[in-house]
């Protein structure tokens, strides 16, 4: 993995003459998680997808690019709220997906190992449609590892989990992308409290900085700091709903 960059975002988005957001200044501290609320349809995936140079529907007045000024393409793995799995391969295939095509050969066992870290290994030779949506979810996660880039954008990755497994996944996320520059889209203020260096809402009209721990990720569930910084999200959250 090459040195991960930091990301900037700045200006605002309208759809047709509707402002969305903004203006907003959005900076990811390299080699950190950032965690980013707010309400549905405010704009969050759309940033993820400007940075990933997606279509997105919007008219987006601004700029944004990497701390380094080096181009974002190919050093960046979006893991979609879709899973976006094709369904005529199975999971092996596609956790392999980003290599098969690029033509290029991957990592000996490592779809199968990341598989079974995300204790999918018993379903290895089945299919998307023979599996449920949280499993779906977990093979969409595997994929995204695999990919192995400095930068990774995560939208609502563990949404469809159940408590223990999200805690679960929410542990292995930390572990394999430490170290990589990480904007994480989700509902859950929990889960910003657990995983996020830095914590953003975005709101209509602005992007509010939520002051968050110094302690390293992913933090207990259980901790002080965490359910107080879980509950001051959620005030937050519902002050601006
Ligand atoms: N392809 C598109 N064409 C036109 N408008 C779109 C398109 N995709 C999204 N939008 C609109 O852009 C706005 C922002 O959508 P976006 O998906 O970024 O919101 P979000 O904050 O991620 O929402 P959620 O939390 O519900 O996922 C929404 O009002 C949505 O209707």
């Amino acid at each position: 993995m090459t040195t991960p960059p930091g990301l900037f975002l700045r200006g605002s988005a309208r759809i047709d003459a509707k402002p969305l957001f903004g203006p907003v200044d959005v900076t990811l501290p390299a080699g950190r998680w950032t965690c980013l609320l707010g309400p549905s349809g405010v704009g969050k995936s759309t940033i993820l997808k400007l940075f990933a140079d997606l279509a997105t529907g919007v008219s987006f007045d601004g700029t944004f690019g990497s701390s380094d000024g080096a181009p974002l393409a190919g050093r960046i793995a979006l893991m979609a709220q879709e899973d976006l799995l094709m369904p005529w391969l199975d999971l092996r295939q596609n956790v392999s997906l980003g290599a098969r095509l690029r033509r290029e050969r991957p990592p000996s066992d490592l779809a199968e190992t990341l598989l079974a870290e995300v204790g999918l290994t018993e379903h290895i030779r089945k299919h998307p449609a023979e599996l449920s949506g949280g499993q779906r979810q977990r093979v969409a996660l595997a994929r995204t590892l695999m990919e192995d880039r400095p930068v990774v954008l995560l939208d609502e990755p563990f949404s469809a989990l159940d408590a223990r497994t999200r805690a679960d996944m929410q542990d292995l996320a930390a572990d394999k992308l430490a170290g990589r520059t990480v904007l994480h889209v989700t509902h859950d203020p929990g889960e910003a409290a657990r995983l996020g260096h830095q914590i953003l809402v975005l709101t209509e009209t602005q992007l509010i900085k939520v002051p968050a721990p110094h302690s390293a990720i992913p933090r207990p569930v259980d901790s002080a700091e965490v359910l107080d910084l879980q509950a001051r999200l959620l005030n937050q959250l519902r002050q601006d709903s």
